[in-house]
Order: structure tokens, then C-alpha cells, then sequence
């Protein structure tokens, strides 16, 4: 997949193979992140002894603010398959514009569902995949880095679901046509199922996190990830967000 060449990006056997490839950059995420307890205080806004002088938001906040406002100026969020947690923070890149060809609607950027990703990753997400519920003040660092690599990661994957959309509409453009202009979300969303690739997905979800999620040299059977944990998190929020991502940009497609 080359975002310098949109036929390479819109082929949906290479957009499949991307996300195949994210499921191992996710679970690895999650696996790095299961290192900690929960530590609540990392997402409480302005609490007490983590307050950041002039800023309303949570450790985490602060820290993921940071991070899109330095990688923005190394032209991070230029590229397609990027979307910021703070599109209205960013910085003007130091690095030449790419100037990437055209691939997804004018609108795209405006398709964004971090506030939705993040708020479901530390109230859901978090719980299932840190070592123990409790707090462990001197690793609120070492959290806050761990959960920014998770949610860029689940970011990307779900943001994904515009690639996946654009393809399909240019698939079947009368098709897509006509329930759009009807407004008809229901097929829409029946339109852009494929159960037999979600089913493909969370049996191979379990696969791997039987492979990666357990250190074969552990004695004690203690897991890094569960498969039924990633299964939950996969069915009930990165698929089902994805598929709203894709129904949110096909009702604006015909605005473009
Ligand atoms: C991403 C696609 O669209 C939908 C969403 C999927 C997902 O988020 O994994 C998988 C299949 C489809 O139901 C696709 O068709 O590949």
C-alpha cells in the first residue's frame, strides 16, 4: 500500500491486508500495556498531585497533546491514515509538504472518532487489558507512553474504515448511490457487512493472543492477553467503530 498511489490504497485485498497486519501492532500494544495496573489517577481530569499547570484535561491528555503537537511538525497527520486526538492543536510541519494525491472525499479529516476511541479505551479497554486494578503513581509515565501507542494504534485501525468505504463506494457507486441519498443507514450497514472477514478476524484474534499473549518460559500459566478479552474488545468496539467510521463517510459521499 503506497498513499502516494490511491490505486494501490483502494484495492480492499490490500486495505485487508493492513488491517490484518494492525491486529499485531494492537495485541503487542496491549501486551505492553498489561506490564501495569489500571492507575486510575492517569485519566482523571486536574487531579490532585498530576495537575499540569494551565491545562484542563488528564495526564494522559496532557501527554497525547505533546506528543500530536511534536509529531505533527514532522508532518505525522499530512499523512491519510492519520488522525489526530487534537485536530485543532496541531503545528504546522518543518518538513516539506508531501503533497499526497488525492485518495478519500474533501471531507475525510473531518471523519474523526478519537473522542469516542479514547473515552471507550480508558473506561472499557483499560480494564481488561492492564495487569491488576490498582495504582502505581511511579509508573504514570511508563502508562500514559504505553496508552498513547495503544490508542494511535486503535486509531489508525478504526480510521482505516474511510479507506474501506471509498473502495467499496467506487465498487458499487450506484448501489451505495441510492441508499445514501435515501438516508438508509440499515443498508447501508448490511451493504458494508461481511460477516464471513469478521468471523475470519476474531478466530485468528484467538490464535495469536494464544501465541503472543502467554511467555512460553512462564511456569506459572499467567497470560499477557486473553483471547477472549481481545475477542470482546475486537467484536464489541474496533469492528463495530470501524463500521460506524464507514457509514459516517459514505453519508457525506455525495457532498464531496
Ligand atoms: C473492514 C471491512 O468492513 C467491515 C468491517 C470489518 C472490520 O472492521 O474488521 C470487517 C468486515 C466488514 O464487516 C471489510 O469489509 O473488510
Amino acid at each position: 500500500m503506497d498513499f502516494t498511489n490511491p490505486e494501490t490504497v483502494l484495492d480492499l485485498r490490500n486495505i485487508r491486508d493492513e488491517l490484518v497486519r494492525m491486529e499485531d501492532t494492537i495485541i503487542f500494544n496491549f501486551i505492553e500495556r498489561s506490564r501495569f495496573p489500571t492507575c486510575p489517577p492517569v485519566y482523571e481530569k486536574e487531579r490532585p498531585g498530576l495537575a499540569i499547570p494551565n491545562f484542563n484535561g488528564s495526564f494522559l491528555d496532557w501527554a497525547l497533546l505533546q506528543m500530536e503537537m511534536v509529531q505533527s511538525q514532522i508532518r505525522r497527520f499530512e499523512s491519510p491514515d492519520e488522525t489526530p486526538f487534537f485536530p485543532d492543536h496541531i503545528l504546522k510541519p518543518i518538513l516539506p509538504s508531501v503533497n499526497y494525491p488525492p485518495i478519500l472525499a474533501k471531507f475525510a479529516s473531518q471523519v474523526n472518532y478519537n473522542g469516542k476511541i479514547k473515552e471507550i479505551y480508558e473506561k472499557e479497554m483499560v480494564p481488561l487489558i492492564s495487569k491488576y486494578d490498582g495504582d502505581q503513581p511511579e509508573n504514570y509515565g511508563s502508562v500514559a507512553t504505553r496508552d498513547i501507542e495503544c490508542l494511535n494504534s486503535l486509531s489508525r485501525r478504526i480510521h482505516f474504515g474511510k479507506f474501506v468505504a471509498e473502495a467499496k463506494f467506487q465498487a458499487e457507486e450506484k448501489m451505495f448511490t441510492k441508499l445514501i441519498q435515501e438516508k438508509d443507514v440499515e443498508g447501508l450497514m448490511k451493504s458494508i457487512t461481511n460477516s464471513a472477514v469478521e468471523e475470519k478476524i476474531l478466530h485468528r484474534l484467538i490464535r495469536k493472543a494464544e501465541v503472543y499473549g502467554i511467555d512460553p518460559t512462564n511456569n506459572k500459566g499467567e497470560r499477557r492477553i486473553t483471547p477472549e478479552y481481545l475477542v470482546k474488545i475486537y467484536k464489541d468496539f474496533v469492528i463495530t467503530i470501524t463500521k460506524e467510521v464507514e457509514i459516517d463517510y459514505l453519508l457525506r459521499r455525495l457532498s464531496d
